[in-house]
């Protein structure tokens, strides 16, 4: 595969725009090149097409949004999540802003079965590398951060044997996903610029991918504190991703179990 374009990220406004300039900034002299091709498991796809609305559980210590959340250990952590009936790990791996690193998704690819989201900003090619060599199943994407990029990066993503989770926000940035051939949307009901949440997001980006004739899967992302913020996706979204309310709770897997529970 060939170098992968560098996105322009003077482009991404507020509080993303910090933290992917500090992310590029910490692999601006990592090698991109990306080695030979890996076999695709689709292990992170396979767990979301279930027939019931899966949980990708989150490692979230802390956020920009809420400051510390909870000391978790990562170990901990993914083997109460599975316990309480998660579909995927999804583990912040950005340090600064998250309290996330390698270690955590090391360690959570140690405990458990369940396929890793390695949940970072990438900006990077080495960043899908490492992934990849830290035993995540799948990547996050940003449709906000890669924009035309989106494409290359995503075929970067598959090369190496990954999934990859295509995060949109808003009727543009799906549109971009589609078009890059995206297999597993997300939508986010965190607007990360601003921060703000509205649960009405992810069901009205939902109706139009499905609209579009999109076949992938579909995940609901953020703000998700209850089963009647739940039931808003359910029957539309293959999957929720959540991660304060759980992260927060003191106890995991109960909390895992209680939201999803109709
Ligand atoms: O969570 C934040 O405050 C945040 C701020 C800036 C960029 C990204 C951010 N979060 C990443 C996520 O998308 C969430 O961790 C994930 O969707 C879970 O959201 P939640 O359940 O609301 O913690």
């Amino acid at each position: 595969m060939s170098v992968l374009s560098t996105p322009d990220l003077k482009r991404v406004p507020g509080v993303l725009g910090r933290i992917v300039d500090l992310r590029a900034g910490d692999y601006r002299d990592a090698d991109p090149t990306l080695g030979g091709a890996r076999p695709a498991a689709r292990r992170f796809e396979a767990a979301l097409r279930a027939p019931a609305l899966g949980l990708i559980a989150e490692v979230k210590r802390a956020s920009p949004s809420q400051g510390a959340i909870a000391p978790l250990d990562p170990a901990d952590a993914a083997r109460a999540y599975a316990a309480g009936g998660a579909a995927a790990i999804s583990v912040l791996t950005e340090p600064r802003y998250f309290d996330g690193n390698r270690e955590a998704l090391l360690e959570v690819v140690a405990v458990t079965d369940l396929p890793a989201l390695r949940k970072d900003f990438v900006v990077h090619p080495a960043m899908l590398r490492e992934a990849a060599d830290w035993g995540a199943s799948a990547a996050l994407l940003m449709v906000s951060v890669l924009h035309e990029h989106t494409g290359e990066y995503l075929g970067a993503a598959h090369h190496l044997g990954l999934d990859a989770l295509v995060e949109v926000h808003d009727e543009r940035e799906l549109d971009i996903a589609l078009e890059a051939g995206a297999r597993i949307i997300g939508v986010n009901n965190r607007d990360l610029t601003t921060l703000e949440i509205d649960l009405n997001v992810s069901p009205r980006l939902i109706h139009r991918a499905r609209d579009a004739g999109f076949a992938g899967v579909l995940v609901a992302e953020s703000g998700y504190r209850t089963p009647q913020d739940i039931a808003a996706v359910r029957g539309l979204a293959d999957a929720v991703l959540v991660g304060s309310s759980l992260a927060g709770s003191g106890d995991l897997a109960r909390a895992a179990r209680d939201l999803m529970t109709p």
